[in-house]
């Protein structure tokens, strides 16, 4: 065997290229450990795929081992895949990934840091944090022998004949004084599992294996159990529960694409700005932020998402005008769709449960994407004041304690001359008293109570142009009152002109129209604060910018009820007081003003449009007017 012992000059253009590297790439070191293992798994690929042909010996199981030694300052990673000749050396080492390093550099200069976590460094990333990098490699192919390449840093490298047992190849770093966090095991390790977790060989740190090989988004969803979905969600996610559902990708045309993608269960903790969705590339971590490839609504989404076909070397601004990405992301949303339609379908109650957590997904991606609001028309859910649907009929649907239904399921029970006001309640508390107006006569009414829905109902309207949606309290129609002839006194005014002339008095505020009904309801309230809708929502809308709650209009409705006792108690007190010289000074007068301001104020609280500071007033009225209601004997 002829001794070889040759020493040459790498050919780069770029003049010493590693002071270069170092500095351009200034962060995220790390990455070397990922290229250098991906280059072991490719090699050990390799081998098997030339043994099947014939071509070499098959040997052992493929490893990564991976070695430190404290006193040399040197990390090993050593795989026993097809090796390479010294012509090998010459045209892959020398050639190929140097020349890949200019390449990289050059767009280095232009990108800056964005390149997505420097993917593809390839062999040449080791001078990051190495000031002298040997290969000990054989060829796995008859008859080879082994050889050492050597390099310190400088264009310069050498290449020597060199003695390996069995074929594969060594790449020895001597580490550099400020890289040696990488000779501890621990730091290692933590690498390991960051970036090599997943790919199919062992990758073995001082003996031990480290990394969890299966990657279950490679099987087919046939393959796999709930508990497999659920433990990789653990295991990715560790203590933020179990997944609500998941959604298995897997496609090879027109792009290779596999992954697991997760609904975590609380969405309200979700992370809408970064994403957490990890992306690899065959099964090599690269990323744990890729807003850039899903559309903006999935990002609460968690899991994997695994393709060769998302250009990593790029910008991520280049990224996200990519048609292929632009594609896979729509691809994506389909199948996010596709797998809720099929959980409403197979089992209505559990997506049911699940869709307060959907909801903001699904809402917020209907509205920013047309094409997922045709594939959602009909997996969007309101919770209802129905009760549910006894067995036949599949909407409403129950969840034992609240009752779910769709916009068509809600307009096929309206009665045929009301099907285009949709009635919605935003809060059960507030709007409790129009709310039992409502509901007493059997209106069904919608629930649409979180903070997207103050955009996501003037969308619906948009898209459904015949339906008007109406709040429970922004007006009440005449199915609601008793509309009674009313008795005309001989001057011309009713019982009600009456009322309204004595609260307008009482109240004096230009911005409160009063409005007299008799309404039908048990239990109807003396007075309710009515918002009409479109000036209501408008404050609602200002409240939403300015960030602040919406609180009770200034200009608003008083409706009060003749109907109750203390309404006609009060119209009674009325009539029965003596005009001493000025109206105003009259006890009775004055006694009725008082009940009608604090009619006012009780419909006040019941919206919450009491100030804290009114409250105290509030109480103390009310037991002054107590006591002189009761010395009256009334
Ligand atoms: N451990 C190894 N065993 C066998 N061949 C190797 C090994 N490491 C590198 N090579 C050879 O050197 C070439 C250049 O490696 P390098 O890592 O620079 O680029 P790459 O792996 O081809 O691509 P990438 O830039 O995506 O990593 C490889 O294509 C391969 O032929």
């Amino acid at each position: 065997m002829p001794v070889m012992d040759e020493q040459g000059q790498i050919q780069i253009h770029t003049e010493n290229i590693f002071p270069i590297i170092k500095k351009a790439v200034y962060s995220g070191h790390e990455v070397f450990l990922r290229e250098l293992v991906s280059n072991g798994v490719d090699a050990i690929s390799k081998r098997r795929m030339a043994a099947m042909a014939g071509d070499c010996s098959e040997g052992e199981d493929g490893v990564i081992r991976i070695t430190v030694d404290r006193e040399a300052k040197t990390l090993t990673i050593a795989d026993n895949g097809i090796g390479m000749t010294a012509d090998e050396v010459k045209r892959y080492i020398n050639q190929v990934a140097f020349s890949s390093a200019e390449d990289f550099l050059e767009k280095y200069k232009q990108e800056g840091d964005a390149i997505i976590g420097h993917f593809g460094l390839g062999f040449y990333s080791s001078f990051m944090v190495a000031e002298q990098v040997e290969l000990v490699t054989r060829s796995a192919r008859p008859d080879s022998e082994a050889v050492r390449w050597s390099c310190d840093g400088s264009p310069n490298f050498s290449l020597s004949s060199a003695e390996r047992d069995q074929p594969g190849t060594d790449v020895i770093l001597t580490l550099m004084e400020e890289e040696l966090e990488y000779i501890e095991p621990a730091r290692i390790r933590t690498l390991i599992n960051t970036y090599c977790d997943f790919m199919a060989v062992p990758v073995q740190l001082e003996g031990e294996t480290v990394n969890k090989m299966n990657a279950p988004w490679r099987k087919s969803a046939r393959e796999l159990t709930d508990k497999d979905y659920i433990d990789l969600y653990n295991y990715l996610y560790p203590f933020q529960g179990d997944p609500l559902l998941w959604v298995h990708l897997n496609t090879d045309y027109p792009y290779n694409l596999q992954g697991i993608l997760f609904f975590p269960k609380q969405t309200g903790r979700a992370d809408w700005e970064k994403g957490e969705i990890k992306l690899y590339c065959n099964q090599v971590f690269v990323s744990d932020s890729i807003k850039e490839v899903v559309p903006r609504y999935l990002l609460p989404l968690r899991g994997v998402l695994d393709s060769p076909d998302i250009p990593l070397n790029v910008s991520r601004s280049a990224l996200q005008t990519d048609r292929r990405v632009r594609s896979i992301g729509n691809f994506v949303a389909k199948k996010v769709a596709d797998r809720l339609r099929n959980v409403k379908k197979d089992d209505p109650t559990a997506y049911a449960e699940a869709w307060e957590s959907l909801a903001p997904f699904v809402k917020i991606g209907a509205m920013e994407d047309d094409k997922f609001a045709d594939q959602v028309a009909e997996l969007i859910l309101f919770a209802t004041s129905a009760s549910a649907a006894d067995g036949d009929t599949p909407d409403p649907i129950s969840t034992g304690d609240r009752a779910f239904t769709t916009l068509e399921g809600y307009r096929s029970r309206l009665d045929s001359n009301n099907d285009k006001r949709i009635l919605y309640s935003t809060d059960d508390v507030a709007q409790a008293g129009a709310l039992n107006l409502w509901t007493s006569q059997g209106m069904e009414v919608l629930k649409l109570e979180t903070v997207i829905d103050t955009q996501f109902i003037p969308w619906l309207e948009q898209r459904h142009e015949d339906l008007t949606f109406q709040r429970v309290d922004a007006e009440l129609d005449d199915s609601l009152k008793d509309i009674d002839a009313e008795i005309t006194d001989q001057d011309g005014t009713t019982e009600s002109d009456r009322l309204r002339d004595l609260i307008k008095t009482a109240l004096s505020n230009d911005k409160v129209t009063v409005q007299v009904q008799a309404l039908k309801a048990e239990g109807a309230p003396p007075a309710m604060i009515l918002l009409p809708e479109q000036m209501r929502r408008l404050n609602d809308m200002g409240a939403l910018m300015e960030q602040r709650l919406p609180g009770l209009p200034d200009h608003h409705v008083l409706l009060v009820n003749k109907r109750h006792p203390l309404v006609e108690g009060m119209l009674k007190l009325k009539a029965g007081s003596v005009l001493i010289g000025d109206a105003q000074s009259s006890p009775t007068e004055a006694l009725a003003q008082d009940i009608a301001r604090h009619v006012y104020d009780m419909a006040r609280l019941g919206v919450g449009g009491l100030e804290p500071n009114e409250l105290s007033g509030f109480q103390t009225r009310s037991a002054e007017l107590m006591g002189t209601l009761m010395q009256r004997g009334m």
